[in-house]
C-alpha cells in the first residue's frame, strides 16, 4: 500500500549556485509513503505523518544555506564561528556562521529532484512503524505573474530565521493607481532576483565604495558574518522582515513612479504583507 500527502509543508532555503550565486528558494513537499496496514486499517495515521516528516526537514535543511560542496571553487573549513564557506564562481562569496546554519552536499549543484532523492534516501533509513520506503518531492510553485527570490537573515528571530544566508522564492503583485502592473511587476522582481536583503544596522562597512560588502551580527545561535558583492544587496532602514520588505518595496516605487501604490509581497508560499504608498 502506499499513502501519499501532497503540500504537506514547505521547506525555504538558501543555495549556492555556481551559476547564479546566492539564491532563495521555497519548495512545497509531496510525500509518499510504502507499507502494510495496521490492524487499525491505517498505514501511519495522517496526523502523525506531517509532525514526523516536517520535524525532520526543520531540525535538518530547512532554514539553511545548502552547499554543494563539488562546485568549483567552494571550499568549507571549521572557524571560530562554526564553519567557513567560500565561493568564488559567479562572484566572491564567504560565510562564517554556526554549523546548524549549513547543509553540505557533496555534489556540483543543488537541484529540487536529487535533493527530494537525497531526502527520500535519508528519512527511508529510520521509517516509522510498518512504512518500509518514504518518497519526498521537492515543488516549486508556478503562481500567475512575477517571481524573485532573495535570501537575508533576521537577527532577532527566535527560530532559523535568524540564521545570516536563508532565503526565499516568492511572488510578486504590484497595483497602481488600483490597477495591477505588470510591467512595474516583471521590472521590480528583475532588480531584486536572487539578491540579499540586509539591514543597514548590520553592515560592518558601510562606505559605498568598498568592496565587498560586510555583515555581521550575534543572535542567539551565534555569531554570523557574510560577505558578496555590494551590486546583489539592498539595504534596507530596518530589519528586512516581509512587513518591512512590503513597505520598502512601496516606498521607492512610489517614489520612481509616482501614484498610488500597493505592494503585495510574499514571502515564500502563500504569505507575506501588503504595504502602500503614495507620491504625487
Ligand atoms: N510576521 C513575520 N513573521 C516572520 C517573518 C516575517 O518576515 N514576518 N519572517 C520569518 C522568517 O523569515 C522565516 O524564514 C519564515 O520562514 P517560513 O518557513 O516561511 O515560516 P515558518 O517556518 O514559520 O513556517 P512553516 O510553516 O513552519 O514553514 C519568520 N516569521
Amino acid at each position: 500500500m502506499t499513502l501519499f500527502v501532497n503540500n504537506l509543508t514547505n521547506v525555504d532555503v538558501s543555495v549556492w549556485s555556481p551559476q547564479y550565486g546566492l539564491q532563495g528558494a521555497s519548495w512545497h513537499v509531496d510525500v509518499e509513503l510504502d507499507g502494510e496496514l495496521g490492524e487499525d486499517g491505517m498505514l501511519f495515521d495522517f496526523g502523525d505523518v506531517k509532525p514526523w516528516i516536517k520535524s525532520r526537514l526543520d531540525a535538518g535543511l530547512d532554514h539553511t544555506l545548502l552547499v554543494p560542496t563539488h562546485a568549483p571553487g567552494v571550499g568549507v573549513e571549521e572557524c571560530s564561528e562554526g564553519l567557513h564557506v567560500t565561493a568564488e564562481l559567479p562572484y566572491p562569496f564567504e560565510v562564517r556562521a554556526p554549523r546548524q546554519s549549513f547543509t553540505l552536499l557533496p555534489w556540483a549543484e543543488v537541484t529540487p529532484e536529487r535533493l527530494g532523492d537525497h531526502l527520500s534516501a535519508e528519512l527511508s533509513k529510520r521509517p516509522p512503524p510498518r512504512v518500509e520506503a518514504i518518497r519526498l518531492r521537492l515543488r516549486e510553485e508556478f503562481p500567475e505573474g512575477a517571481i524573485y527570490t532573495y535570501s537575508h537573515g533576521l537577527k532577532h528571530h527566535a527560530g532559523n530565521c535568524q540564521r545570516i544566508a536563508h532565503g526565499h522564492r516568492s511572488h510578486l503583485r504590484i497595483w497602481r493607481d488600483g490597477q495591477r502592473d505588470l510591467e512595474l511587476e516583471a521590472l521590480w522582481a528583475a532588480r531584486l532576483d536572487n539578491s540579499y536583503l540586509v539591514d543597514d544596522a548590520d553592515v560592518t562597512n558601510p562606505r559605498e565604495l568598498e568592496q565587498p560588502l560586510k555583515v555581521k551580527y550575534r543572535s542567539a545561535q551565534g555569531l554570523f558574518r557574510i560577505k558578496l558583492p555590494r551590486e546583489r544587496c539592498h539595504q534596507l532602514p530596518t530589519p528586512t522582515t516581509v512587513e518591512h520588505i512590503a513597505s520598502w518595496l512601496a516606498e521607492q516605487i512610489a517614489q520612481s513612479t509616482g501614484g498610488d501604490i500597493r505592494v503585495q509581497a510574499f514571502e515564500g508560499i502563500d504569505k507575506g504583507a501588503l504595504a502602500q504608498a503614495r507620491r504625487p
